[in-house]
């Protein structure tokens, strides 16, 4: 059970007796709903929180004891804070959920609120409190699948791979998702070696693939980028559960063959391009710059940019 609400001190039009005989005069209101927004989330031990956007955040895990808050209580608890933060003006309310108190989500949504994401552990969801159609951000909208075009340019030959749990028999590049926080090119060099042993270094983005509605991606966008890499070892011993075979196979026949996935064939062509005219003709390079805000560093990938055009000031 929630705590029951008090009153805040000084409601009533008359002020109230201290034990001492004085007298308050009644709060302002902007008191009272300051007090008020301080006891609605102490009652419940949350302490929700404005955000720079005009919005308002409230985690559950927050939540202290009793734990076996009914779901009636909590309900109760959304819907009065809810109109005081429509009252205040707020934009929107961020509520998140912790995965055993999911009961919380449902009660929320009977509310209005909508699931904004899920993680492992907890959900997001929103509620959109200001003026005509919700312009809250969205979350994730596109998954990354990265794959390595390792050329030999010893030999002119290419790395590939057919996939095991494919209908269609086609070569195509080794790759596959990045995971979180992974720089797009250490998914290549990890993609390539865990799927066929081949260690290598990431050279340059050959091509951007974007489609939507991605049957692979649970109905999201699928980004795929094909890098190409530079091998430093020879020797296949490619993944017995996802591969049916590996091979280097030579470039010219990669781009003639018809047992190729298209954006296979058409990368092929491009990096044959590269490796006959010079690779600055087709690589879309990589340099790493220091975040302003976040203290951190970010990649930045374009085109060769000649020094004279990069020291302009
Ligand atoms: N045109 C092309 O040459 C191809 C491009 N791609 C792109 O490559 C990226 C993904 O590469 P992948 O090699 O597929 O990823 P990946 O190398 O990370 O492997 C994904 C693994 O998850 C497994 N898997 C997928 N769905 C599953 C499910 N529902 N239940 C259990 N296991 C499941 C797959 O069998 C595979 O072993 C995407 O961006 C995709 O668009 C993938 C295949 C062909
Ligand atoms: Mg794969």
């Amino acid at each position: 059970m929630l705590p029951r609400r008090r009153p805040p001190s000084g409601s009533g039009s008359k002020g109230r007796h201290r034990p001492g005989g004085g007298r308050f005069p009644p709060p302002c209101p902007a008191m009272v709903r300051l007090w008020r927004a301080r006891s609605w989330g102490a009652l419940a031990g949350l302490r929700p929180r404005p955000d720079k956007f005009g919005g308002v955040s409230v985690d559950l895990a927050e939540l202290r004891p009793p734990l076996r808050l009914e779901q009636a209580a909590f309900g109760r608890w959304l819907r009065g804070a809810v109109a005081r933060w429509r009252e205040e003006g707020r934009l929107a309310v961020w509520l998140h959920v912790p995965i055993l108190q999911s009961r919380f989500a449902e009660a929320a949504a009977s509310q209005g609120f909508a699931f904004h994401h899920a993680e492992e552990g907890s959900s997001t969801l929103t509620l959109w409190l200001g003026e005509g159609p919700s312009r809250l951000p969205g979350y994730a909208t596109h998954q990354l699948g990265v794959a390595g075009a390792v050329l030999d340019e010893s030999t002119g030959k290419v790395l590939v791979v057919q996939d095991r749990n494919k209908t269609l028999n086609a070569w195509k590049f080794p790759g596959g998702l990045s995971n979180p926080g992974e720089d797009i090119g250490d998914t290549a060099v990890r993609e390539v070696f865990e799927e066929t042993g081949i260690k290598s270094e990431f050279k340059s983005i050959l091509s951007i693939r974007q489609q939507h509605q991605h049957p692979g991606a649970f109905g999201k966008s699928d980004m795929y980028i094909i890098c190409r890499l530079e091998p430093s070892s020879f020797n296949i011993s490619f993944c017995q559960q996802e591969c049916l075979r590996c091979e280097w196979m030579d470039l010219m026949e990669l781009v003639r063959t018809k047992d190729a996935t298209p954006i296979t064939s058409n990368v092929a062509k491009l990096l044959l391009y590269g490796y006959r005219e010079g690779f600055d003709k087709i690589d879309i390079t990589m340099r790493e710059f220091p975040a302003v805000y976040t203290g951190r560093f970010y990649k930045l990938y374009h085109r060769e940019l000649p020094e004279s055009y990069r020291n302009i000031t």
